[in-house]
């Protein structure tokens, strides 16, 4: 049996971002990642900052249980880059098997055979500011693979040359659900009320690039609702 490195498991909670947002979800982080971006807001998944416990998919089930008990249907993965972890193939067969319906949280630059079996794929191709580059070759083997139905574009906005970037990832794809997030800044402060108002004129100007961009008619613009709700708060 395959082992995953985990950094957390928690919830229930609600789905913060994208496709599903407001969706009651657990969510288990692993840890490890093929990226660095300068924003990255779990960098403690990758920089050596965080401790990841080596989890079967038995056992991370059982972790499930008994944090969120009876009170969950729905899981979420994400990282880190949980595409990097081959196990976690089992742990999607063995929730479904449970009738657990699963989510994942990837940037799109890892192609695994067990992604199709997952009923909400959100994939997040990197936008300069992340200092990260795209292989659109590799991004576009996701889209081979998985339905419109079950797979969304998430793309993280900073600036306008992000902006740029969104249009075009979402021009390559037309077909799939595009939506629009808004960067936070500062994922280390913990004031919350300056990083609310601050994420609100964010999000406010993401609306009238939006609203402004031809481009843009068919997507879907979006904060990150957990971090308007708990600011940087681990485990929410
Ligand atoms: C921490 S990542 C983990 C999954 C995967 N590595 C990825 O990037 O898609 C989860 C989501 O958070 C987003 N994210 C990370 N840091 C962020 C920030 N500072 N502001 C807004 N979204 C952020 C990522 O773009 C991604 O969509
Ligand atoms: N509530 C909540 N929603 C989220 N959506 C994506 C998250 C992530 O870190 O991948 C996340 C998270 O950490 N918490
Ligand atoms: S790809 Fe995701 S987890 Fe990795 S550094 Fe970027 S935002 Fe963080
Ligand atoms: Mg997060």
């Amino acid at each position: 049996m395959r082992k995953i490195p985990v950094m957390e498991i928690f919830g229930p909670t609600i789905q913060g971002e994208g496709m599903v947002i407001g969706k009651k979800t657990m969510f288990v982080r692993t840890g490890g990642c093929d990226y660095k971006c300068s924003w990255c807001d779990s960098s403690f998944t990758w920089d050596g900052t965080g401790k990841s416990t080596l989890m079967t998919a038995e056992d991370i089930i059982l972790k499930l249980k008994e944090v969120g008990g009876e009170k969950f249907s729905h899981v979420t993965i994400s990282g880190g880059n949980p595409a990097l972890h081959k196990g976690i193939g089992e742990l999607i067969y063995q929730l479904a098997e449970l009738n657990i319906e699963t989510a994942i949280e990837t940037q799109g630059t890892i192609w695994q055979d067990w992604l199709p079996m997952i009923t909400d794929v959100t994939i997040s191709p990197k936008p300069p500011s992340s200092g990260m580059d795209t292989d659109f070759e590799k991004l576009d083997v996701f889209f081979e693979h998985l339905t419109k139905e079950q797979a969304s574009l998430k793309v993280v906005v900073f600036d306008d040359v992000d902006f740029g970037y969104a249009e075009e990832v979402h021009k390559r794809y037309p077909k799939i659900p595009f939506y629009l997030q808004v960067g936070n800044p500062d994922a280390l402060t913990t004031n919350d009320q300056a990083l609310l108002s601050d994420l609100l004129t964010r999000y406010e100007w993401l609306i009238d690039k939006a609203v402004a961009a031809e481009s843009m008619n068919n997507a879907r613009v979006l904060p990150q609702l957990h971090t308007l709700v708990w600011g940087n708060k681990r485990g929410v």
